[in-house]
């Protein structure tokens, strides 16, 4: 069974309904990321690496984590603090933006709670998911045991795929954010950004600029994705562009990207080639942007993702 591991937060997600009745369900780009790839590809043996608490939303969450049949190996529940929360809004066109509540989440720590022994243990698998939610979110000082753990999985063979998910407001500045993206881009494999990203770290709007930047690093695939646009990948030397058909009823874009990357990353595991895989990752994402919130419901994303 081929072993994924994806690391980050997951928080308690709220959504205003009819009435001002809120919905709850849990959400984060790695988890979001995690559950879709099992959903697509079940037979791939998918963690979630976090930490949790002890509290009643952890269990919830533990719980979701099981639902979702994804492996809970990586998944700690000995932090004294509890899982953060994080509010979806959408404007008119279904656009996302998010209200968080995450300063002294559980997930915070979670690098507190990595030994040795669990490094061992994560060395058979084939990749490795985090985030620029995940660099951000882990605290400064337990950052050099991060980069140290992401070293001697790549000098064990795990492939690393990173995407930047810049959040300017999880950030102190800017420069700290490169600086510690510069350090994902020395080790990554597999590198899938948004346009945004790009545009709002380091003021690159140009296929052409972006290419250039990710040229000194040692990037073995490039997937770059520009919403409703269309998807750029590099492999190698070879740059292929793939169109999308827009969607004409968005209803929310959160977990667009999220959902892309876990189909993607699903699929290139399982062997398909590159426009196979964003063909499926695109369908993936068309999905669940019909939905509100990040995780749409298990039963119609399988069945409409199996439709020819
Ligand atoms: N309006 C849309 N219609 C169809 N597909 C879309 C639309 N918006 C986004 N997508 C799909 O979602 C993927 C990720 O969207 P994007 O907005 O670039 O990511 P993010 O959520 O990270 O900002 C795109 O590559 C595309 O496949
Ligand atoms: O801020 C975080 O930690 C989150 O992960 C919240 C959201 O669930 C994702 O950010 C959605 O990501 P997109 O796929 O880019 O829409």
């Amino acid at each position: 069974m081929q072993k994924v591991v994806l690391i980050g937060e997951c928080m308690l997600e709220l959504r205003e309904g009819k009435n001002g009745v809120m919905h709850q369900s849990f959400a984060g780009d790695a988890y979001n990321t995690a559950v879709y790839q099992k959903r697509a590809f079940p037979e791939q043996d998918v963690s979630f690496m976090s930490a949790l608490g002890r509290d009643v939303v952890s269990d919830k969450l533990f719980k979701h984590c099981e639902q979702a049949s994804l492996n809970n190996q990586y998944l700690t529940r000995k932090s004294e603090q509890n899982p953060g929360v994080y509010l979806v809004q959408t404007d008119e066109h279904g656009e996302r933006s998010f209200l968080y509540w995450r300063e002294n989440s559980a997930a915070r720590q979670i690098m507190r709670y990595i030994d040795n022994d669990m490094i061992e243990t994560m060395l058979d698998s084939e990749l490795v998911f985090f985030s620029g939610i995940s660099l951000a979110v882990i605290h400064s000082d337990d950052r050099p045991a991060f980069w140290a753990m992401l070293k001697r999985l790549k000098e064990s063979g795990v492939k690393l795929a990173f995407d930047p998910n810049y959040r300017p407001r999880l950030w102190a500045s800017p420069e700290e954010a490169q600086q510690q993206f510069h350090y994902a881009y020395e080790l990554t494999d597999i590198l899938l950004p948004g346009i945004d990203d790009f545009a709002q770290l380091y003021d690159l709007t140009q296929l052409s600029e972006i290419l250039e930047f990710c040229q000194p690093y040692d990037i073995h695939e490039l997937v770059i994705k520009n919403g409703a646009n269309s998807v750029y990948c590099q492999l190698g030397s070879n740059l292929i562009h793939l169109p999308i058909a827009p969607v004409k009823n968005v209803v929310d874009t959160t977990s667009a990207g999220d959902s892309f990357n876990g189909v993607y990353l699903g699929a290139r595991l399982a062997g398909k080639e590159i426009e196979h895989a964003v063909s499926l990752a695109s369908k993936a994402a068309a999905i669940v942007i019909q939905y509100p919130g990040a995780i749409t419901p298990e039963s119609d994303f399988i069945e409409r993702l199996n439709q020819p």
